[in-house]
């Protein structure tokens, strides 16, 4: 979205200054686009330390569109990151978030295959946390679910352009949006300052909702 995209340079440059920050647009599916947008960044910067995967759609109708953005790209962004943090690559280390959503543990009838995606982003991001912590590549990576917020993508929960034929299971998401209510972005940008600064997580699976607030998802040892 370049017009957000520049008005959101635009407030970064007049509280920090410019040159602390750029706005690369970049479809995340398209060839070599987001690896050109690593490596812009690391040209104009020197480095990278952070990443976070957010791109995602809810699009039932164009289903393999939804599986390209909300899934393929946040694998391939990471591999991405990684290439220019890992010490694997003798890189310095860093930090990568993937973006799913409490749609990985409630589901829906209305979105089968968002669903889908955001239950792969988290088992993808806990075993590559695993390769990071084990191959020593010095990145933490984690997961981000928030339950329903307050943004433009909640708003096509009604629009059969998205939903296709589950347009028709509304009332029911509808319902679960009145039970467990719907948050402001600000919280999730807290979430994700937590999953920043805090040193101690990799692989963590960070829940955000309005009756818990930031809280981590538990799970229980395998047994044999
Ligand atoms: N809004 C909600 O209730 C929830 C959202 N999420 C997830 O949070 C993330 C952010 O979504 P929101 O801010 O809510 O939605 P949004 O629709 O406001 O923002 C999504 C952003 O992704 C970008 N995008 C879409 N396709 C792209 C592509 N092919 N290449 C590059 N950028 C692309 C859009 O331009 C937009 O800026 C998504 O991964 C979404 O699945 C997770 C849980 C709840
Ligand atoms: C058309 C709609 C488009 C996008 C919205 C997305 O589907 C979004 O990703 C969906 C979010 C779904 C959230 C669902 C559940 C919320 C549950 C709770 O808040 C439950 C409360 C506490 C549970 C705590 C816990 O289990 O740890």
């Amino acid at each position: 979205n370049e017009i957000l995209g520049e008005q959101c340079k635009a407030q970064l440059d007049a509280e920090f200054g410019e040159g602390k920050s750029t706005f690369i647009q970049c479809d995340v599916t398209h060839g070599d686009a987001l690896r050109d947008a690593f490596q812009r960044t690391v040209d104009q910067f020197g480095q990278l330390d952070i990443a976070i995967n957010n791109a995602g759609i809810n699009n039932e109708k164009n289903w393999e569109k939804t599986i390209q953005v909300n899934l393929t790209s946040v694998i391939k962004g990471t591999y991405l990151a990684l290439e220019h943090m890992s010490k694997e690559y003798g890189k310095i280390g860093g930090t990568i978030i993937n973006v799913s959503s409490m749609a990985a543990f409630l589901h829906s009838p209305h979105q089968p295959v968002y669903t889908a995606t955001k239950h792969g982003v988290i088992g993808f991001t806990r075993a590559i946390a695993d390769a990071s912590l084990q191959g020593d590549y010095g990145v933490r990576i984690n997961v981000l679910c928030p339950a329903f917020v307050d943004t433009p993508l909640l708003h096509t929960v009604e629009d059969e352009d998205n939903m296709g034929k589950f347009v028709k299971f509304k009332d029911d998401f509808k319902r679960s949006m009145n039970k467990f209510g719907v948050l402001q972005p600000s919280l999730i940008a807290e979430g994700m300052m937590r999953l920043i600064m805090d040193n101690s997580l990799n692989g963590a699976v960070m829940k955000i909702t309005c009756s818990k607030g930031i809280h981590f998802h538990t799970y229980e040892p395998m047994s044999a």
